[in-house]
């Protein structure tokens, strides 16, 4: 098995896939995790690259990080499931949502865009950066983007814990998972996306701005969008208790 992953509760309720951010690991989604696993199967895993997971050499694709997911699922005979991942783990979602819908009842989707954010080669050149100098020498920048400074001083032991999944994420891993952004364009199959879909940005958002999510959001016919107001990229540590009610609800 390729990811590692951790699952709780009932192993007879319904599953819900959690997918993180890049450079971070399933522990992003521990509040979830623990509100969720009195009512689901939770699901909480690496992606490819990143945490206790595999690390082929790169770069990746899309379907590389998705075609994972699914083995994931078929490894734990899981035939169908919901999913929520936030930014790459977004990303990823909107690719299984346009491969293989069959395998989902809903997604809830954080920070996505569809097409990569930047230009490619700013891409490129992440990759580049962390293959020779490591994911320490992006690790400042991507906290400096992902908490508001007021949340950021309120819960230093949070942005701390966060800070050392991306410096302990595999540097091929996280170089890898950069070419897969980098290279994504997701646009021309949202429309055909006919699982229930709930999209969500971060008012503040330096990483993926709303308004990129919002254009997602608008692609896909019968989705719901959802703007969460003060907060940067990691929506789901700055209101844990509205992300889980919003995904409690659109998950069921
Ligand atoms: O690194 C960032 O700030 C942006 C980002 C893109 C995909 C992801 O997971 O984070």
């Amino acid at each position: 098995m390729a990811l590692n992953y951790l699952a709780t509760g009932p192993s007879n309720a319904p599953v819900v896939l959690l997918g993180s951010a890049l450079g971070t690991t399933h522990l992003l989604w521990q509040a979830q995790v623990d509100a969720l696993a009195g009512r689901f199967r939770v699901v909480a895993f690496d992606h490819l690259g990143h945490g206790g997971s595999e690390t082929p050499p790169g770069p990746y694709k899309m379907a590389d990080l998705g075609g994972a997911i699914l083995e994931l699922m078929d490894h734990l005979g899981v035939q169908q499931a919901s999913y929520a991942g936030i930014s790459i783990g977004g990303m990823v979602g909107l690719w299984l949502a346009q491969n293989a819908p069959e395998r989902f009842k809903a997604f809830a989707l954080l920070c996505a865009p569809a097409v990569a954010g930047g230009s490619p080669q700013m891409w490129t050149e992440r990759a580049e950066l962390v293959r020779t100098k490591g994911t320490e020498a992006v690790a400042d920048a991507a906290i400096g983007r992902w908490f508001l400074p007021d949340f950021a001083k309120a819960s230093p032991g949070l942005v701390a814990a966060v800070r050392h999944q991306v410096v302990n994420t595999p540097d091929e891993g996280y170089a890898a998972c950069c070419e897969a952004i980098g290279a994504m364009d997701l646009r021309d199959g949202l429309a055909s996306i006919d699982v229930p879909t709930l999209l969500i940005a971060a008012d503040q958002d330096e990483s993926v701005p709303a308004d990129a999510v919002r254009a997602v959001a608008d692609a896909i016919p019968g989705s719901q969008f959802e703007l969460i107001e003060n907060s940067a990229h990691l929506i789901n540590l700055a209101h844990p208790e509205h992300l889980t009610t919003l995904l409690a609800h659109h998950l069921r």
